[in-house]
């Protein structure tokens, strides 16, 4: 079996992009997924992404196998990717075209924009412990700098949906975390029935912070997009920064606005194919 790909990378957070337009159901396998993104033994990603035909009144439909073979509901940087991926499957990247595009988290609509940025309409945060989910609070209640007991210490952590879940920790010395090892332990901890996505963040000014990320199903990765827009929503809802806030992450900065007015996250940043090719099964 041959399957054609083509490799897209946002702020690093990268993706193997599949045309899947021919079928509602993706071309590969979970497991073949994770057999692709090895980074030793396969192309090397942290996801795959799949181009599938529009459902409930949409253009395309987003599916995307994280690099461990799990299915997140949402991808912010992957879905930058999809727009770039979609352009050029349609031979038409005109700036200002929109896409309305199905995901497991709704409709996601991003926005070609000049110099390979997009913005993509985030929807809005979902912020209640059911929605997260997580059992730290009672399901009616928000998660708002609440302690949780990680290696023996309490982190105040505020949960944040985009679709996908966060826990987001504010932080004094961002370098100083040790992600590798606490990291897994923040994903996996039984308050999280789902597991999480994790961002450390050390506010820089109220208008720019600094965040790593340990993401479920994937681990350390250079960027996250639904992760920045999840540490600007704590940022807010804890009084650390203004609605408009530039996120800096290892792989670039991102920038974020979560919307006064329709209660929506605004997300812009580039996405750049780097190469295609053929995977041999
Ligand atoms: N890198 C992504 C998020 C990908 C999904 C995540 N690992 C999850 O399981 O929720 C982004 O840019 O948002």
């Amino acid at each position: 079996m041959k399957i054609p790909f083509t490799k897209y990378q946002g702020l690093g957070n990268d993706f193997i992009l599949i045309d899947n337009r021919h079928s509602p159901e993706p071309l590969i396998t979970a497991e073949m997924a994770v057999a692709m993104c090895d980074r030793h033994f396969g192309i090397g990603a942290d996801g795959v992404i799949f181009a599938l035909p529009g459902q409930a009144a949409t253009d395309y439909t987003m599916r995307i196998f994280n690099s461990d073979g799990s299915e997140p509901e949402m991808c912010g940087n992957g879905i930058r990717c999809l727009a770039q991926f979609i352009a050029r499957l349609e031979a038409n990247n005109t700036i200002g075209r929109t896409y309305r595009i199905h995901t497991l988290a709704g409709t996601i609509i991003p926005r070609l924009e000049a110099n390979e940025q997009v913005t993509v309409d985030m929807g809005p945060p979902q912020l209640l412990g059911s929605e997260i989910p997580t059992t730290l609070v009672k399901g009616s209640e928000k998660v708002l700098a609440v302690p949780l007991e990680v290696e023996g210490k309490d982190w105040l952590v505020t949960c944040v949906s985009m679709g996908n879940p966060h826990c987001v920790t504010f932080v004094d010395d961002l370098a100083s975390i040790p992600l590798e090892t606490i990291g897994p332990k923040f994903e996996h901890h039984p308050v999280f029935p789902q597991r999480t996505n994790v961002e450390f963040v050390e506010v820089v000014a109220p208008d720019y912070m600094k965040m790593r990320v340990w993401e479920r199903g994937a681990g350390i990765t250079l960027a996250c997009g639904t992760g920045a827009c999840a540490v600007v929503v704590a940022a807010l809802l804890t009084g650390k920064c203004d609605r408009r806030c530039t996120v800096e992450l290892p792989g670039g900065c991102l920038q974020i606005h979560w919307s006064d007015t329709d209660n929506r996250v605004y997300m812009t940043g580039p996405a750049k194919a780097v190469f295609e090719g053929i995977y041999l099964v």
